[in-house]
């Protein structure tokens, strides 16, 4: 993809910028989904750029802390998703692909074409849009980019990444009106009081029925190597929680190779 940086983008606040039927995309390809309910299924994946939050984590560092992408109209997009017509269904992630408003014509765009469509979002950001699969990821504390943690290491995005990573109504809404999935990054065992605690509270702000089995611990880890050292303590605490373990299959398969 050509590469450029918008500071608008980088900063995640892009209400001001005129965006004229197109979106900041960082890549476009064909794999399959690796994480979650749907783990398995050969997608098409649209990956936005420009995110919200900064997790220290990000293993999509070039949409989040240094954002690059090329604007591409939605015929554009669209016509790229049709050249694997393999494909039935399509994700759209990012960074944090509901920041755009264009996102929400794209989604019309693909449900309409007979895709089944599923966002990976953080779930600060509420959309009215044609969403099957809505897969939230509510950042935990352990996300926060405290200095010692910060790959720019000044810290910061600490305060602002704090106060913005959990929006109850946001996530309530996004509960109630698509199918979806809690996925929360876990890096150990000291998450799983966040998790709980998280849970709990939307159960009591949402009349939507939230199953332990639409909780899902993934490991962090970028990496295979990471991956490595987390999965089977995410594993464990699954299995003592009642929640759904998901692996991130794109990881064992081909590591952190782009892409994928
Ligand atoms: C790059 S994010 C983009 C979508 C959205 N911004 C979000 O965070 O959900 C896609 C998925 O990767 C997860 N993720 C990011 N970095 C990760 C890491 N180092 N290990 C495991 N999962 C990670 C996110 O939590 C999310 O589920
Ligand atoms: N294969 C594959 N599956 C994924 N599921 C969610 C992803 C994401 O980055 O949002 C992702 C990704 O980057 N690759
Ligand atoms: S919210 Fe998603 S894209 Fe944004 S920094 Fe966190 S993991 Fe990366
Ligand atoms: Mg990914």
């Amino acid at each position: 993809m050509p590469v450029n940086a918008d500071t608008d983008v980088v900063d995640g606040d892009v209400d001001n910028v005129e965006t004229d039927g197109s979106l900041p995309i960082n890549e476009l390809f064909y794999s399959l989904q690796g994480e979650g309910k749907l783990a398995g299924v050969p997608s098409v994946f649209i990956r936005t750029s420009g995110c919200n939050l900064r997790c220290w984590f990000c293993d999509s560092y070039h949409t989040s802390w240094e954002p690059t992408h090329a604007w591409l109209d939605l015929d554009t997009i669209v016509d790229e998703v049709k050249d694997h017509d393999e494909a039935d269904h399509v994700v759209v992630t990012g960074g944090e692909p509901l920041i755009h408003d264009e996102t929400v014509r794209l989604l019309d765009r693909l449900s309409t074409a007979g895709y089944h469509t599923t966002v990976e979002t953080n779930g600060t950001i509420y959309r009215d849009a044609s969403i099957d699969l809505a897969s939230i990821s509510p950042k935990l504390a352990s996300s926060t980019p405290l200095p010692e943690k910060d790959p720019k290491e000044d810290g910061q995005w600490a305060d602002r990444h704090e106060n913005q990573r959990i929006d109850i109504d946001a996530l309530s809404h996004l509960v109630e009106d698509y199918g979806f999935q809690l996925k929360f990054v876990t890096m150990d065992q000291d998450d799983v009081s966040d998790i709980n605690q998280l849970v709990d509270r939307l159960r009591a702000s949402t009349d939507a029925v939230i199953r332990d089995s639409d909780v899902l611990l993934m490991p962090e880890g970028a990496t295979r190597e990471r991956l490595n050292e987390r999965r089977e303590l995410t594993a464990e605490m699954a299995l003592k929680h009642g929640y759904q373990y998901t692996p991130r299959l794109h990881v064992d398969l081909w590591n952190d190779a782009p892409e994928t």
